[in-house]
């Protein structure tokens, strides 16, 4: 069954959450209050929808290389598997990482096209990619979607530059497309009768039927995620809950959230939030689920810290952070002062998360803590 033929709708039955949907015409065209409702999104679920953002006919050029790429024998696409070296380009076998902290595998495939080696196509900066994708579509649709989905995530970047009181271009210098970076481009894909496969020691016990899952809670790593899917399975964990809500795909709307880099650069201002993968609900089950991500990540030579020195807002953010678990009786490992200056560069922090979710590296619970960002922040 193909990602783009028919399915059956997203059921109305089980819970959503609402997300706050951001015109990117009017972004573009400069109207405050439509930078208002990008602002109150990002500071507070740190997740919205996007619409008139221009990059659905690459999209769809993007989601059949996907199909193009599973189609491969596996023997083949092996030969282009990302490994174990904290290297995130390239192919991702099926039970290749962690879901939890028991070391439940995955049920997702997906394939990682470094964005400079799409920029830089027909030369290679990280990887090549199997022959289909290197000869039919780098050039075609990679290259296009990569400079596209760049451009949109610019864009949004330079709007929290004013709202976070930044001078012009501290964000744009830190997300320089001449410097290599974990930026790229994902296409995602759940087998439908891959959900039996795995083990469910991590799915939540709040949920009767206990799932599988093809992602497991994580924050993202980089700057700025620009998500194209067309079945349920995405849900997030809203500030304040314990309760996983779907996010209803919705025709024509991209769905944009924060990583953790951005949460770092405002002092928390600006949020990373938990999210997972389920295969899709209700009369959607047996059905392969796809989706397209396209991930901004900071030049790897970045330090991740806050940028208190460059904006009193963000000062006094990091001021009150500090203030706040000064009185708290469980810091943890990630506390807001370890956040406020992690000490690795975005490169680093990258390749410490990828690396440590393989199941091959795993030793034990502390490989799955080891691979955490934001989301164990006190
Ligand atoms: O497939 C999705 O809906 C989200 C994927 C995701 O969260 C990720 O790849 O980081
Ligand atoms: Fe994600």
């Amino acid at each position: 069954m193909s990602r783009s033929t028919e399915h059956p709708p997203f059921p109305d039955d089980i819970p959503t959450h609402p997300l706050i949907v951001v015109d990117y015409a009017r972004i573009v065209a400069g109207d405050e209050a439509e930078v208002d409702k990008l602002w109150d999104a990002a500071t507070n679920l740190g997740f919205w929808y996007l619409k008139n953002h221009g990059v659905e006919v690459e999209a769809n050029g993007m989601f059949d290389m996907g199909e193009a790429t599973m189609a491969l024998p596996l023997e083949e696409k092996m030969k282009y598997e990302q490994g174990d070296d904290g290297n995130s380009f390239g192919y991702k076998a099926r039970g290749a990482i962690a879901t939890g902290a028991s070391g439940a595998r995955d049920i997702i495939e997906f394939i990682n096209i470094g964005a400079d080696d799409a920029h830089a196509y027909p030369d290679v900066v990280h990887r090549t990619y199997p022959p289909v994708v290197q000869n039919d579509f780098m050039g075609r649709v990679a290259q296009p979607f990569v400079r596209k989905s760049t451009e949109v995530n610019n864009v949004l970047l330079r709007a929290f530059e004013r709202r976070l009181g930044l001078p012009d271009g501290a964000l744009a210098k830190r997300h320089d497309v001449r410097e290599n970076s974990g930026s790229e481009a994902r296409v995602t894909y759940v087998k439908a009768s891959a959900r039996g496969e795995g083990n469910t020691q991590d799915a939540p016990t709040q949920e009767k039927e206990k799932e599988t899952l093809a992602i497991g809670a994580h924050t993202d790593f980089g700057s700025l995620s620009f998500l194209h899917n067309r079945l349920g399975g995405l849900q997030v964990l809203p500030p304040g809950t314990d309760q996983w809500f779907y996010v209803r795909p919705i025709p024509g709307h991209a769905i944009c959230n924060l990583g953790d880099a951005m949460a770092i650069f405002s002092g928390g201002i600006l949020r990373s939030n938990i999210h997972r993968v389920l295969p899709p609900p209700g009369a959607q089950r047996n059905f392969d689920r796809w989706s397209l991500v396209f991930f901004t990540r900071p030049g790897d030579s970045v330090v991740l810290k806050a940028l208190a020195d460059e904006s009193p807002l963000i000062a006094r953010a990091v001021e009150t952070a500090q203030r706040k678990e000064s009185g708290s009786t469980s810091p943890g490992n990630n506390t807001a002062t370890n956040l406020v200056n992690t000490g690795e560069t975005a490169g680093e922090w990258f390749k410490r998360r990828i690396m440590n979710q393989r199941i091959n590296n795993r030793k034990g619970p502390e490989t799955w803590a080891a691979s955490r960002g934001t989301e164990i922040r006190v």
